[in-house]
């Protein structure tokens, strides 16, 4: 039996007259790297917020690691919240800190009485992780966009988020460079043992990282799969017409 690490039962949300989310059903197993695709404005973003709280929905339940995330306190929310790794599609480094007090930030805010040693050894083991450990001392400006996005997934998972949340992960980087982050992305599954959901308009990232494929379209997820299964022998143009204008390696 797979376990279930985020359940979306129902989900509506709407902005005045846009209805963006129409009645979204998901799951997410533990474990997996689950792929949500769309075109643009179909409300990915939209849902990942909802499933942090950043917005709230208007119906139906999020459950996220067995707890339903309406109902919880502030408190007990920003607890759960520590287990969410959120990637940004800007890396959303601090432009002012070199990349050690980037990674630190976090840390020193949410645990109290680490020691300098333990602070130390988890940025430097954070920044091996993601093969930057010559960086530390730099600043955001002085990084390519591919290294920004191994620094901001380094600093999402020094807290050891159960879940990671990855939006537009290879945006605006060149081919090979989002090869690298597609196989970042697999390597923090397995070095990390997270369940991650990972957002994109990128047909070679849903393949190299994704189990399964979700396709929202028009406010609700229409075909939910491998890629195999959903875009191989796909009938609705819909579906069909996305994999059709993408370049897949
Ligand atoms: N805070 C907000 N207030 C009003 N409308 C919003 C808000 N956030 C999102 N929307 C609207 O919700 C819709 C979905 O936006 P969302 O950012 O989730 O799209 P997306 O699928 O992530 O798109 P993209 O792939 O371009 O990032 C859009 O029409 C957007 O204008």
């Amino acid at each position: 039996m797979r376990e279930t690490v985020v359940e979306i039962r129902g989900l509506y949300k709407a902005f005045g007259d846009n209805e963006v989310l129409r009645g979204v059903d998901l799951d997410l197993y533990r474990g997996e790297n689950l792929v949500v695709l769309g075109k643009s404005g179909t409300g990915k973003s939209v849902l990942i917020k909802i499933m942090v709280q950043l917005l709230k929905q208007d119906e139906g339940v999020v459950k996220i690691l067995g707890q339903d995330i309406s109902k919880l306190s502030l408190r007990d929310l920003n607890k759960l919240r520590l287990k969410i790794g959120f990637a940004f599609q800007a890396s959303a480094l601090y432009d002012s800190m070199t990349v050690r007090e980037n990674l630190e930030f976090p840390l020193t805010r949410n645990i109290k009485n680490l020691s300098r040693k333990e602070i130390d050894y988890r940025v430097e083991q954070l920044l091996d992780s993601v093969g930057l450990p010559q960086t530390i001392n730099q600043m955001p400006a002085e990084l390519s966009g591919g290294q920004k996005k191994r620094i901001g997934v380094a600093r999402t998972l020094i807290l050891n988020p159960e879940i990671m949340l990855y939006d537009e992960p290879t945006a605006g980087l060149d081919p090979t460079t989002c090869i690298d982050i597609n196989n970042l992305i697999n390597q923090v599954r397995e070095e990390y043992k997270t369940s991650s959901i990972v957002i994109t308009h990128d047909l070679t990232c849903a393949k190299q990282t994704g189990d399964r494929m979700a396709v929202l379209i028009e406010g609700q997820f229409k075909a939910v799969g491998s890629f195999e299964e959903v875009f191989e022998g796909a009938t609705d143009p819909r579906i069909k017409s996305f994999y059709d204008y993408n370049f897949i390696r």
